[in-house]
């Protein structure tokens, strides 16, 4: 039923807004000893929660490539040894709205072990410490709850 103040489709109108699209991240489990990097994020999706540094793939990039890239940009550490681990696929609400997120995990080490992350984007992030792999903060960004839960483990095998 059409109501009174509906808009009606005119040949001029705007058109709509493109449907939802999956969101292809990276997110890179950075080890150091026993411990991996996480920070806090400050922006949505995952407000709140503890996340690995990361982000969205740009056109033509690897995923190596842009887990560094992610790296650096977000905490200033330099790695190396950048190691495709495995891929997800997760689909949540949040705040009333579908997300879906395909994730690329990538491990890497540093470079040099006795350089400090910086919180370089804090708009982005609460700031960056190093947590034991047996005691990780809560509550974690839903695609890191989801892989750590599934019994996942980011360190090598000796
Ligand atoms: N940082 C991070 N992002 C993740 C993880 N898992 C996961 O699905 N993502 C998804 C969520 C985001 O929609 C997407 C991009 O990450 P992000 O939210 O940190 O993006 P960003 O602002 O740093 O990226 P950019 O636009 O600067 O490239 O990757 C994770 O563990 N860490
Ligand atoms: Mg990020």
């Amino acid at each position: 039923m059409i109501m009174e103040n509906d808009a009606l489709p005119t040949s001029n109108s705007v058109p709509p807004p493109p449907p939802p699209m999956p969101v292809v991240g990276v997110g890179v489990f950075v080890l150091k000893g026993d411990r991996v990097l996480l920070g806090r994020r400050r922006v949505s999706v995952g407000y709140n929660t503890f996340a690995l540094p990361g982000g969205h793939l740009e056109f033509g990039e690897s995923f190596e490539e842009c887990a560094a890239r992610e790296v650096k940009e977000e905490t200033g550490l330099d790695v190396r040894k950048t190691e495709y681990l495995t891929v997800t696929n997760n689909v949540f609400s949040e705040r009333a709205k579908l997300v879906h997120l395909v994730c690329i995990f990538i491990r890497a080490v540093l470079v040099d072990d006795n350089q400090q992350p910086q919180n370089l984007e804090p708009e982005k992030c609460d700031g960056w410490d190093w947590y034991d792999w047996n005691h990780l903060p809560k509550p974690l960004f839903e695609p890191v709850e989801v892989l750590v839960r599934s019994g996942f483990n980011p360190f090598p095998v000796n």
